[in-house]
């Protein structure tokens, strides 16, 4: 008998993100936001999907804050979608009559050309999907969101294609209880934080890297959230954890921070 994975996705059905989960498997779970997504993996779920950064607006940092916060859950694969943005309206809406948009925080800041000039009043939700379930009900209102979701949920397709940039992409993570095997052509997260605040600190974990030969992939920070000054940096770079040249830099950078937390090794995608 072959049992099916659980794979969990920041729902309702008919996010971006839902579109990427039904690309794993078929026996899906929609929870409202990405912490939830997170705290379902290790209760009942086997993955999870939840975006983390976009070609536009860059990182999502709800994502890379719990990814602080969670431990139990390891990156264990990525994809990387086209991102078309919509407006959606309750059916015989007239763009013209919308005065108030619903939106992912993410969604309407890629359409923030399209917004303004509209004159829109945006308003965030936890996702393009819970909008788009709730414009229904509210007067002179659209949601920006997928196609598949005005399907979903009987809504009018008003506009299509409103992004600012066309060349608009998302990557998403797949979580799980453990990270991937090696493959060969792998990438690995890893966050970490510096003790003090002194000369080259930064630069001292980062030439480790430049030494010996090893491609960074993405570098970002976030607020420690302990005061002004205080980051916690995200570096991706590629090879696998379980390989001798990346245990040796990893134990090097162990010793120049204060902090630090594997993410995980997946296959790289974006080669
Ligand atoms: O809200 C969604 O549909 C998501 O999956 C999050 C998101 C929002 C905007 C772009 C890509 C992903």
């Amino acid at each position: 008998m072959c049992i099916k994975p659980k794979i969990a996705f920041l729902g309702p059905k008919g996010t971006f993100t839902h579109e990427v989960a039904s690309t794993l498997g078929d026996d899906l779970r929609a929870f409202c936001s990405v912490d939830v997504v997170m705290d379902s993996i290790n209760n009942g779920c086997d993955f999870g999907v939840v975006p983390i950064e976009n070609s536009t607006e860059g990182q999502v940092g709800t994502t890379l804050d719990a990814l602080v916060q969670k431990n139990n859950v390891k990156i264990y694969g990525e994809r990387v979608i086209p991102i078309n943005q919509n407006l959606l309206s309750s059916k015989g809406t007239k763009k013209e009559n919308i005065v108030d948009v619903y939106s992912h925080a993410q969604a309407l800041a890629q359409c923030q050309a399209y917004v303004t000039k509209n004159n829109m009043n945006p308003h965030f939700t936890l996702s393009t999907a819970a909008a788009a379930k709730s414009v229904k009900k509210i007067n002179n209102s659209g949601a920006i969101g997928t196609l598949k979701a005005a399907e979903l949920y009987d809504l009018e397709i008003v506009d299509t294609n409103i992004q600012d940039l066309k060349n608009n992409e998302t990557r998403f993570v797949i979580l799980s209880r453990e990270d991937h095997p090696i493959t060969g052509n792998d990438k690995t997260s890893i966050l970490f934080s510096l003790s003090d605040d002194k000369p080259g600190d930064l630069n001292g974990v980062l030439s480790i890297f430049a030494a010996n030969e090893i491609n960074l992939t993405k570098i970002e920070s976030r607020p420690s959230k302990k005061g002004l000054g205080k980051y916690i940096f995200f570096v991706d770079f590629e090879g696998h954890r379980s390989d001798e040249m990346i245990k040796y830099i990893l134990n090097i950078i162990k010793t120049k921070t204060s902090f630090i937390k594997i993410l995980g090794s997946y296959p790289n995608t974006m080669i």
